[in-house]
C-alpha cells in the first residue's frame, strides 16, 4: 500500500468555504438525520445537534414517536418528523427533499427497521452518510449498497467494518479489503479509529487530529451529524469526509487541556465545534 496522504490543516484550508455574508438558512443546506429508537434517542439528539452546529441552515430529524418530545425539548432549532411506530422506525417518509441525509445512529435492527431501510435506499437519490445500525443491517444485505448514490460515505468503527468486509489477518489486509470494498461499491469508507483513515477507492488518507478523549459513547453519532451537515452545505463527499473527521478530532484536541480525557463526552465535541471552526482562521 502507498503511504497515506495526511489530512492536515493546510489541506483543510483548501477545502473550507467560509460562510458568505449574504447567506441565509435557505442557502446553507437542509440536512435530514434519520436516527434513534427506544432507549437510543440520545444518538438522534447528538447527531442532530452536531449537524446543526456544523453550519447547515436547517435540520429535520426523523425518529420513532418515542423521540418526539425528547428531540423538541433538547434541540428546539431542529424540526422533527415521526414514524407511525412508537419505539423504532418502520416507514421513512420525508415531507421534503433535503441536500443530504445521515442515517443509522441508534436505529436498531428490528425487522421493520430493516425493511424501512431497504425501501429508503431503493428510492433515495440524496447524498448519504451511512452509520451504525444502518451499516449493521447492510452488512447482512451487501447488495443493497448497489442502490446507494455514488460516493456515499460509510463510517464504520472497527467492529462495524469487520461486519462489512469480514475478518482480516493483518493491518495491510484490512486496508486491501477496504480498498476493494470502496472500489466495488463506489463508496467512501471512513475507517474510524485511532487514527481515522479515509479510503476512497485506492487512495488512503490519514487524519491528524483527535485523541483518546473521543473514546466515549456517542462520539461517532456526532461525526455522522457533522458529515451530513457538510454534505448538505454542498461539500463534495470526498471533501466532506476529510473536513468532517478533521473537525471532529480537532474538537478533542482543543478541549483536552480543559476537560482532560475522562470528563470529555460526545456533548463536549458539540460544544467545541465553534472553536474548531475558529481554529481554521488562526
Ligand atoms: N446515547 C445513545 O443513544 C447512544 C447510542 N449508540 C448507538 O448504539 C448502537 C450500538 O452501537 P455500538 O457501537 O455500541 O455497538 P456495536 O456492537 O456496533 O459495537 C460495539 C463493539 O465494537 C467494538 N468496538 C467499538 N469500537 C472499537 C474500536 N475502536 N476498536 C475495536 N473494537 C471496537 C466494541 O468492543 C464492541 O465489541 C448504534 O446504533 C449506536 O449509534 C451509541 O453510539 C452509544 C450512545
Ligand atoms: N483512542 C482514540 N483516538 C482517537 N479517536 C478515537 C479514539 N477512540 C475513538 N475515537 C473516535 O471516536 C469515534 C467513535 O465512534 P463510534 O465507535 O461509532 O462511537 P458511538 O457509536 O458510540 O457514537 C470515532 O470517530 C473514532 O475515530
Ligand atoms: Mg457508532
Amino acid at each position: 500500500m502507498k503511504s497515506p496522504y495526511l489530512i492536515t490543516k493546510e489541506e483543510i484550508l483548501k477545502i473550507y468555504k467560509p460562510v458568505n455574508p449574504h447567506a441565509h438558512k435557505g442557502t446553507q443546506g437542509h440536512a435530514v438525520i434519520i436516527a434513534g429508537s427506544y432507549g437510543k434517542v440520545g444518538a438522534a439528539v447528538l447527531a442532530s445537534k452536531s449537524c446543526l452546529k456544523s453550519g447547515c441552515g436547517l435540520v429535520t430529524t426523523f425518529i420513532p414517536k418515542c423521540g418526539y418530545q425528547i428531540l423538541q425539548i433538547s434541540i428546539p432549532e431542529v424540526m422533527t418528523v415521526t414514524d407511525e411506530n412508537t419505539n423504532f422506525i418502520t416507514n421513512i417518509h420525508l415531507p421534503l427533499i433535503p441536500q443530504a441525509i445521515g442515517i443509522g445512529p441508534g436505529i436498531g435492527k428490528e425487522l421493520g427497521t430493516q425493511k424501512a431501510l431497504f425501501e429508503f435506499l431503493r428510492t433515495n437519490k440524496v447524498p448519504l452518510v451511512l452509520d451504525a445500525d444502518a451499516l449493521n443491517i447492510i452488512s447482512e444485505n451487501l447488495s443493497w449498497l448497489e442502490l446507494v448514490p455514488e460516493n456515499t460515505i460509510l463510517t464504520p468503527h472497527p467492529k462495524e467494518l469487520e461486519r462489512l468486509i469480514g475478518k482480516w489477518n493483518s493491518e495491510s489486509e484490512k486496508f486491501q479489503k477496504t480498498i476493494a470494498f470502496s472500489e466495488k461499491y463506489k463508496v467512501i469508507v471512513v475507517m474510524k479509529g485511532a487514527p481515522t483513515f479515509i479510503i476512497n477507492r485506492n487512495s488512503v488518507y490519514e487524519n491528524t487530529t483527535g485523541n483518546a478523549a473521543l473514546a466515549t459513547a456517542g462520539s461517532g453519532d456526532t461525526l455522522t451529524g457533522i458529515l451530513t451537515s457538510l454534505l448538505a452545505q454542498g461539500y463534495e463527499p470526498k471533501y466532506a469526509s476529510k473536513f468532517g473527521v478533521y473537525l471532529h478530532g480537532l474538537t478533542a484536541d482543543l478541549a483536552l487541556p480543559k476537560t482532560g480525557y475522562e470528563s470529555f463526552t460526545a456533548s463536549t465535541i458539540i460544544k467545541y465545534l465553534g472553536k474548531a471552526f475558529l481554529e481554521l482562521d488562526n
